[in-house]
């Protein structure tokens, strides 16, 4: 349906999207997630043929989006992140003209404005001048224009920045009702708004595209570096003693929360769980065991590790600490 082909935009030497390539197939909702700067706005624009690329192609429905642009248009809508409203014109007005640009049938022009005007909410406003209007309620024309037409695809860059919570509520509840008959691509630099709508996620980090997966599958990525932590009444060299029995285990970060209780943090080999392995020597041992938990990786440590690598970096710490204080190098415990 839609097709990003090597895409590379450049702002003098300053890369802003790097060769990112992707596909959107019809009927989901795909989040386009990324730290400020990454480069979402620059790749929605040139995907909607607002800007053109330095290099690579975007094919929409198989129309290249700068050689055929009426055609590639046809079945795009659009919300720039500064919704593209005319202040001294009103709702209506804006609404009428923008179903003119978009060759919209004179027959069907009242009808779909009318339709979008319910769905985004903003009857109580389409005689109001845009320039008197609150930022929620431009968002919503904003948003209107691109739903108009219908189009098979909806952009959407940032819909709910500098909305409030309940306008925010009601632009996700939009967001997927309108799901249900057209392909949405939405931006966002916020995870939990990503999350809570899209089932489809493009993290993108300084212009290139990092990871491209379901929610669930990206949480399972990490999935490999998973924890087991456990906590013993126990010196430190104790539980050293102990977890030499056990099979099974990658690397082991210790830490000494006072004279008797000791933290270990475990990688295991192919994020096996080895709870119970690690119970029994325990048990053998005649040494209790007062947590045994397993640390699942979440969405954010995703977002972070792809995006910043913080995840990683706190995997590669093998310290022994004193009370957190105190940072005593480890014998390396890759047991
Ligand atoms: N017209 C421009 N001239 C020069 N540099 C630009 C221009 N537009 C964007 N940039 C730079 O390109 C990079 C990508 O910007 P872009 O706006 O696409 O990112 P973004 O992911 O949408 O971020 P945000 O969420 O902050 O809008 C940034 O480093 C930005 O400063």
């Amino acid at each position: 349906m839609i097709e990003v082909q090597n895409l590379v935009k450049m702002y003098g030497d300053h890369t802003a999207v790097d060769h990112l390539s992707f596909r959107i197939e019809k009927g989901h909702i795909y989040g386009l997630l990324g730290p400020n700067g990454a480069g979402k706005s620059t790749t929605m624009n040139i995907m909607t043929g607002y800007l053109g690329a330095t290099e690579g192609k975007v094919l929409i429905q198989g129309h290249d989006i700068l050689k055929e642009p009426e055609l590639a248009k046809k079945s795009i809508g659009y919300l720039p992140e500064q919704p593209p409203v005319y202040m001294d014109m009103t709702v209506r007005e804006y609404l009428q003209f923008a179903a003119e640009l978009k060759k919209i049938p004179k027959k069907e022009r009242e009808k779909q404005m009318n339709d979008v005007i319910r769905m985004t909410g903003i009857r109580e406003v389409e005689n109001r001048l845009i320039q008197n209007l609150s930022k929620g309620y431009r968002q919503r024309v904003g948003l209107a224009q691109a739903i108009l037409g219908f189009p098979e695809v909806i952009i959407l860059d940032e819909p709910t920045v500098g909305l409030d919570p309940k306008q925010i509520i009601e632009i996700r509840e939009l967001i997927r009702k309108l799901s249900k008959k057209h392909t949405i691509i939405l931006s966002s630099h916020i995870l939990a708004e990503i999350r809570e709508v899209c089932d489809y996620i493009m993290i993108i980090s300084r212009g290139k595209l990092v990871a491209s997966d379901t929610p669930e599958n990206l949480e399972n990525r990490l999935k490999s570096s998973r924890h087991i932590e456990l906590q013993a009444k126990a010196p430190v060299t104790r539980v050293q003693e102990i977890l030499k029995e056990v099979s099974g285990i990658k690397k082991v970060d210790y830490r000494k929360d006072n004279n008797l209780m000791t933290t270990a943090q475990i990688e295991t080999r192919n994020a096996k769980d080895i709870r119970e392995e690690i119970f029994t020597a325990f048990a053998r041992n005649n040494q209790p065991l007062t947590t045994l938990s397993l640390s699942q990786t979440t969405l954010e440590e995703v977002f972070l590790e792809l995006t910043q690598g913080k995840y990683t970096a706190s995997l590669a710490e093998q310290e022994i600490r004193d009370d957190g204080k105190e940072e005593v190098t480890g014998d390396g415990s890759d047991l």
